[in-house]
């Protein structure tokens, strides 16, 4: 069974279309990269996914739940995600353990009561994650890197089936950015791990762990497809309308605009 299957997949605010005739089947354990420039829509296709967003028409099933018919709050628990939206929920003064522990919870605050067992759930998964020494550190102190990566320990907590990452690298260092993608692939490796969607501006950091990329342009799916077939010169020249150029430097795509 398709993890995702969208079917003429409408999302209109103020008559205006932000994702247009969206066709769509993800696989299990396709791991999937999602390109677009700034405005193209990334971010309110997850988003319809993650049901924050709600389509307009057409039809759309998420690990099986059909919108507008099954209950949404179970399928939220079996997305987790990682993005700038999320980050800024959180209180500055949650200590990091207590911030994992809320991806339980689906909340940006502890509100039930909560147990020692419970927050050393939260510290095994950060030592899993390679976050053991954030343990006791207060989140608005944390650097971004270290930030991405509590969110990326909270995602996992509820042992998701989708995990969401949107534009997961944006403000990471060069070797920040590398160690979490070196993470991403861990997870890919996991038995019964979940299905990455990966939002990104940049295709060096589709990584061979990706075997699917999707185009996407003012609200529409321009091509869909593996990296070798789309991340060429042709394709993406076409796909940003102006001349690039793709140099491939052990195995990731670099791609810069064509000078004149
Ligand atoms: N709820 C909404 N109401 C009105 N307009 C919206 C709504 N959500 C998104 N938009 C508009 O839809 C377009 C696509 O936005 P979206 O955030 O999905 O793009 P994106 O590809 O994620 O962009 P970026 O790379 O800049 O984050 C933008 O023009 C945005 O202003």
């Amino acid at each position: 069974m398709a993890i995702i299957n969208m079917k003429n997949v409408d999302f209109v605010r103020n008559q205006q279309y932000i994702l247009k005739n969206i066709n769509w089947t993800v696989d299990k354990n396709e791991h999937w990269a999602i390109l677009g420039l700034n405005g193209s829509g990334k971010s309110s296709l997850l988003k319809l996914i993650m049901a924050e967003n709600w389509k307009t028409t057409g039809d759309l099933t998420v690990l099986g739940t059909r919108f507008g018919i099954d209950r949404i709050p179970e399928l939220r628990a079996k997305i987790g995600i990682v993005g700038s939206f999320i980050a800024e929920r959180f209180r500055p003064d949650i200590i990091a353990e207590n911030l994992v522990l809320t991806g339980r919870y689906n909340s940006s605050m502890l509100y039930r009561a909560f147990s020692e067992t419970d927050l050393d759930d939260a510290r095994s998964l950060m030592h899993q994650i390679g976050a053991a020494p954030l343990i006791g550190r207060i989140y608005g102190t944390l650097s971004q890197g270290e930030k991405q990566l509590l969110l990326i320990a909270r995602s996992l907590i509820l042992q998701p089936q989708i995990l969401i990452l949107d534009e997961a690298t944006s403000g990471l260092d060069l070797f920040a950015k590398a160690r979490l993608l070196e993470q991403l692939h861990h997870i890919t490796q996991l038995e019964n791990g979940p299905t990455l969607l990966y939002i990104t501006h940049h295709p060096d950091e589709i990584t061979p762990d990706f075997q699917k990329v999707m185009l996407l342009r003012q609200g529409q799916i321009v091509r869909s497809g593996t990296p070798h077939e789309l991340l060429t010169e042709t394709v993406l020249s076409d796909f940003y309308q102006m001349p690039v150029t793709v140099n491939i430097v052990n195995n990731s795509y670099f791609v810069l605009p064509k000078k004149s």
